[in-house]
């Protein structure tokens, strides 16, 4: 008898576009969202967007609370989580970076009750996905989490955010390549659950930025369009999975174990781009498409290099033969690369001088 089943939980309203920050409260109205809100926020969104979107909660009689977290741990999850049952909530609105959705969607997960991402930067594509990423000691958790019931991404808001934090979620979306090639091997060689489907789209999603890289430009809200597009879409892979594996593989490992090493070096996006570079090259060797992947980063202007990262050769040879630890995620890395292969890679690749 055919037993198998799989939930597929996606979000059911997604507003992109000009000034549609002042689309939230209909948003909420229409997903039939009642009481009171929690807007989960970090610094510098709060000033440039949170607070305004909840005085228009307060005009229409929402009387919201805001949290403000710095970091995406599991003390600031827990910080939520106490608010929001001391205050008395009823659903909450994660609104910024990628830690601060991250955060949102996890408290959202564990307190039961919806959540929306409101995205300040077109930084990462964990705008819409089920999945919060959190660091925990020597490891990196990959945590099942409650996909947002509506996603409100303001074009204006994320065309006017700093233009560093566009190129690393284009980078995001870039290394999705190597990531569906990891995941391949894994499910080869290690028979891994896999979907046709979810791999089809991340890579599909990745083909269509990198053929459209041209139009991604400062300041062109446009591009906020394009690498917004790309990011939904890329989420709703890893929520097609029901794990990150679409979106990350090696090269996440990498970046997250830059994370441990170099904290608040480079930006995400940034980091698992560079990570791409490498594990693009040792999945092909010599024979170049690890070359499209450092071309496409460079066309968006992404960092190619570690000093362009900010980071010191050193320690992305110890990211590069420490990284495989951070995780039972089985990718390119295997059980490890020595100290050799690792220069190797990274000069070959121009990673490091
Ligand atoms: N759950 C998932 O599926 C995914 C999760 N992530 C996680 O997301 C995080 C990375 O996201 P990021 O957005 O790069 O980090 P982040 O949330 O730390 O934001 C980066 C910086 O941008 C600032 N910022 C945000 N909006 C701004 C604006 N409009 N103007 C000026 N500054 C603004 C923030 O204050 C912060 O300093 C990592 O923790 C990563 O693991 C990334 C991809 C997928
Ligand atoms: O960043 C991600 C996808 O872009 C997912 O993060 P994890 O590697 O923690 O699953
Ligand atoms: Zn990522």
């Amino acid at each position: 008898m055919f037993e198998k089943s799989k939930w597929i939980r996606l979000p059911r309203n997604v507003v992109v576009g000009h000034g549609v920050r002042s689309a939230v409260v209909d948003t909420v109205d229409d997903l039939h969202l009642q009481g009171r809100p929690l807007f989960v926020t970090s610094p510098t969104p709060r000033n440039v967007v949170t607070d305004s979107v909840a005085s228009d909660f307060e005009a229409a009689g929402m009387d919201p609370v805001t949290v403000t977290v710095e970091s995406a741990t599991f003390d600031s999850v827990e910080t939520v989580i106490e608010t929001a049952e001391r205050e008395d909530v009823s659903y909450l609105v994660g609104v910024g970076g990628g830690k601060a959705i991250d955060i949102a969607k996890m408290a959202s997960e564990h307190l039961g009750i919806g959540f929306l991402s409101v995205p300040t930067a077109a930084s990462h594509d964990g705008i819409v996905s089920n999945r919060g990423s959190v660091p925990d000691g020597n490891t990196r958790h990959s945590v099942a989490a409650e996909p947002p019931l509506g996603v409100v991404a303001d074009t204006e808001i994320l065309a006017d955010a700093p233009w560093e934090l566009t190129t690393a979620g284009c980078a995001d979306i870039i290394s999705n390549y190597t990531a569906v090639m990891d995941w391949r091997l894994a499910r080869r060689l290690k028979d891994v659950e896999y979907s046709e489907y979810a791999a089809a789209l991340s890579e599909m999603t990745a083909e269509i930025l990198v053929d459209n890289a041209d139009l991604v430009r400062p300041g062109l809200e446009e591009s906020a369009w394009i690498v917004t597009k790309a990011l939904v879409s890329s989420g709703v892979a890893m929520s097609i999975a029901g794990s990150s594996r679409p979106a990350s593989g090696a090269e996440h490992l990498f970046s997250h174990q830059l994370d441990r090493l170099a904290p608040d070096a480079a930006l995400h996006g940034h980091q698992v781009g560079v990570g791409s570079i490498m594990t693009a090259y040792l999945h092909g060797g010599e024979r170049g498409f690890w070359r499209d992947i450092r071309d496409a980063l460079s066309s968006i202007d992404a960092p190619t290099t570690a000093a362009e990262l900010g980071i010191d050769d050193d320690t992305v040879i110890e990211a590069l033969t420490s990284c495989h630890e951070i995780r039972d995620r089985y990718t390119i890395l295997g059980d490890g690369m020595n100290e050799h292969a690792a220069r190797e890679v990274a000069t070959k690749t121009g990673v490091i001088g």
